[in-house]
């Protein structure tokens, strides 16, 4: 369905998005991953067309639309990472003004803005004013515009952010049951690993504008097939413990939480011993170690040294 080549983005020194390489297919829900900063804004801005790349090519249907944007504009649906919406107006009000912008109206405009606040979950609410809006209800209208003139494609900018877990939780839900249903294509950035590994099937991962993975989950997580990580539950961690799992040469990384520690080891070693022993060594009284499966957290991690969230 759509293609980005070799997509480049220079502000002045800055080089945004470098040589990005990507595919989405039609029916699939893709998640691009990556801290702040990474280049995710500037990557969807260019496939939408709303920001012209210094280099490459976005190509819809095997078409470039660098000079021909229309026909993808057309079946483009773009949910902005800001809030756009007159707050002053009531939900109803603020999808009739989007609807008009999408040549919508009369009877179709009604059909459509019933349909949207019903698949969003805001019938009950189209008479109040947004203002009035609690922040995960404003992201769900926002959405909400963006599905108005039925795009075959919604392209998704961090929706999720900053709302509580039951709001974000209707948001994903949402986003599975467009696709489900109504075959909804969705490219959905996001730097929350949870959210992308609860919707997408396949994933790309950015990081300082460069693509550094790419691939199903269970490819992406392939990656780490060679190491596994070991959650270590304690009351009351110590420096001791942590200094003493750092002069361990056979750990590769160890991640210090409040009682958590999480280290990372090639797969063949069995650490159970070693670790009682380093806990008696260290005074500490472990109350869990647990093997666990690598998330997409822990490639992003493997990949870059660095937390998604850091
Ligand atoms: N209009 C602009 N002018 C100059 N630099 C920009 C502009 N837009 C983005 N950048 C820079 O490009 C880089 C990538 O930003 P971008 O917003 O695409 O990242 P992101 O992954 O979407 O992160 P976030 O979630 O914080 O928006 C950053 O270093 C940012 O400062």
């Amino acid at each position: 369905m759509i293609e980005l080549v070799d997509l480049t983005k220079k502000f002045k020194q800055n080089e945004a998005v470098k040589n990005l390489n990507m595919f989405i297919e039609k029916g699939e829900i893709v998640g691009l991953l990556g801290p702040n900063g990474a280049g995710k804004s500037t990557a969807i801005s260019m496939m939408s067309s709303l920001v012209e790349p210094t280099g490459g090519d976005v190509r819809f249907n095997n078409e470039s639309i660098l000079k021909k944007p229309a026909p993808l504009r057309k079946i483009v649906g773009m949910v902005p990472q800001e809030i756009a919406l007159y707050d002053d107006l009531t939900a109803e009000e603020n999808m009739q003004f989007f609807g008009r912008i999408y040549r919508l109206t009369g009877s179709a405009l009604k059909r459509k803005t019933d349909e949207v606040l019903d698949q969003i979950g805001l019938s009950e609410r189209r008479k109040q004013v947004v203002s009035k809006f609690s922040g995960g209800m404003k992201r769900r209208l926002n959405i909400g515009v963006a599905m108005l003139h039925d795009p075959e494609l919604l392209i998704m900018d961090e929706p999720a952010v900053g709302i509580d877990p039951q709001s974000r939780n209707y948001i994903l839900e949402t986003v599975k049951r467009l696709n489900e249903e109504r075959q909804m294509t969705v490219l959905y950035t996001s730097h929350y690993m949870e959210e992308v590994e609860f919707l997408c099937d396949r994933i790309y991962i950015m990081d300082q504008g460069n693509l550094i993975a790419s691939g199903t989950k269970e490819e992406i997580k392939q990656i780490l097939s060679a190491e596994k990580t070991i959650s270590i539950k304690t009351h009351r961690l110590n420096e001791r413990f942590i200094a003493l799992l750092q002069e361990t040469p056979t750990i590769n990384r160890v991640i210090a939480g409040e009682k958590e520690v999480t280290i990372t080891v090639p797969k063949e070693i069995n650490m159970f011993p070693k670790l009682i022993h380093l806990a008696e060594e260290a005074e500490l009284e472990l109350s869990s170690v647990d093997i666990k499966n690598p998330t997409l957290e822990d490639v992003f991690l493997h990949l870059t040294g660095r937390a998604l969230r850091d």
